[in-house]
């Protein structure tokens, strides 16, 4: 067989001398493992080109170092070796190494009473880079939950007080009369608005695993209504009573956040976006934290 020599354009120099930030693939598709279940992803792979007089990069390098994530649990570990291969696959022409995995994390949720359970979906991604043989990871989770203004639930309660001056002005009080009063929709006359919210927590992780079920859960817990999964009128009501004691601003939520995030050790730092998709407007009320991340970004 005649061997025929295949035309190598990466290798070839480059005229323009110009080091390049990033350079790498998109949108590779990739199942990982974790917590024993695979996860289909996709990954960005990148490494800086700092050697402005070589034409590319070897895409390939990057790509069969993703390999190994089909076998091994995803860990802080596989990602740190896997940014090392990066590099000593780039020797001469990398001093960085990038690699973003996104994922829907996927958790069984009980319902609040009635013994069903349902999967709700929490979007992920994590960014690795090695550089200056310091690296770093951040992980970000977006997590949805309802949120009822307390503004309107005040203002809600003066109507129905209102109302009952109005249809007990002139009558004598009887116990029977009042709890029908209540039950009726001519009683309570106004009800606060709620909205389905959505926090987005970003943290940097310090040495260990990489604890996903453990930051969500952490977060539920501290915004009290989670949004549910399966759903009775049993669990509705519950769900409404939950509300009604867990009225929250944006400001509350944040701050919640922020809170609960602090107590997590193995946080090194973290960025906490709230958005209340408003059903009073057309826009957000939105609210932001951190603590040991840099102003911007
Ligand atoms: N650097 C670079 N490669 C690209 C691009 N688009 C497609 N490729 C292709 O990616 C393929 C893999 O490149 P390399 O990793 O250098 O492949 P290789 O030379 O067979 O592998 P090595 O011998 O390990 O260098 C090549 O066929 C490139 O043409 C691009 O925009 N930049």
């Amino acid at each position: 067989m005649t061997s025929l020599t295949l035309p190598d354009i990466a290798a070839q120099g480059n005229q323009q001398t110009l080091p390049l930030d990033w350079v790498g693939m998109c949108g590779i598709a990739l199942p990982l493992l974790i917590e024993g279940r695979n996860v289909a992803a996709y990954a960005d792979a990148g490494v800086s080109l700092d050697d402005g007089t070589s034409r590319g990069i070897h895409m390939s390098r990057l790509y069969l170092a993703l390999e190994t994530f089909e076998q091994q649990t995803l860990s802080l570990q596989l990602l740190h070796d896997t940014l090392g291969q990066f590099l000593a696959s780039h020797a001469e022409l990398s001093t960085r190494a990038y690699l973003r995995l996104t994922f829907d994390h996927l958790l069984k949720r009980p319902a609040l009473i009635s013994p069903l359970a349902g999967w709700k979906r929490y979007p992920v991604s994590l960014d690795a880079r090695l550089e200056n043989e310091m690296f770093h990871v951040e992980l970000s989770v977006h997590i949805p939950y309802s949120s009822t203004c307390p503004c309107s639930a005040a203002l809600a309660r003066q109507l129905i007080q209102g109302q009952f001056d109005k249809d007990f002005a002139d009558k004598p009080l009887t116990r029977d009369e009042v709890r029908q009063w209540l039950g009726s929709s001519a009683g309570i006359v106004a009800t606060p608005h709620s909205q389905r919210s959505l926090a987005k927590l970003r943290v940097r992780l310090a040495d260990g695993d990489i604890r996903l079920g453990e930051l969500i859960d952490a977060a539920e817990a501290a915004l009290g209504t989670a949004v549910q999964t399966a759903v009775k009128r049993a669990d509705e009501q519950a769900f409404a009573l939950a509300n009604g004691q867990n009225l929250m601003f944006c400001e509350d939520a944040a701050r919640r956040l922020h809170q609960a995030l602090h107590r997590l050790d193995w946080v090194a730092g973290f960025n906490v976006r709230v958005e209340h998709a408003e059903s009073l407007h057309a826009h957000d009320a939105v609210a932001e934290s951190r603590h040991h991340w840099p102003t911007r970004g």
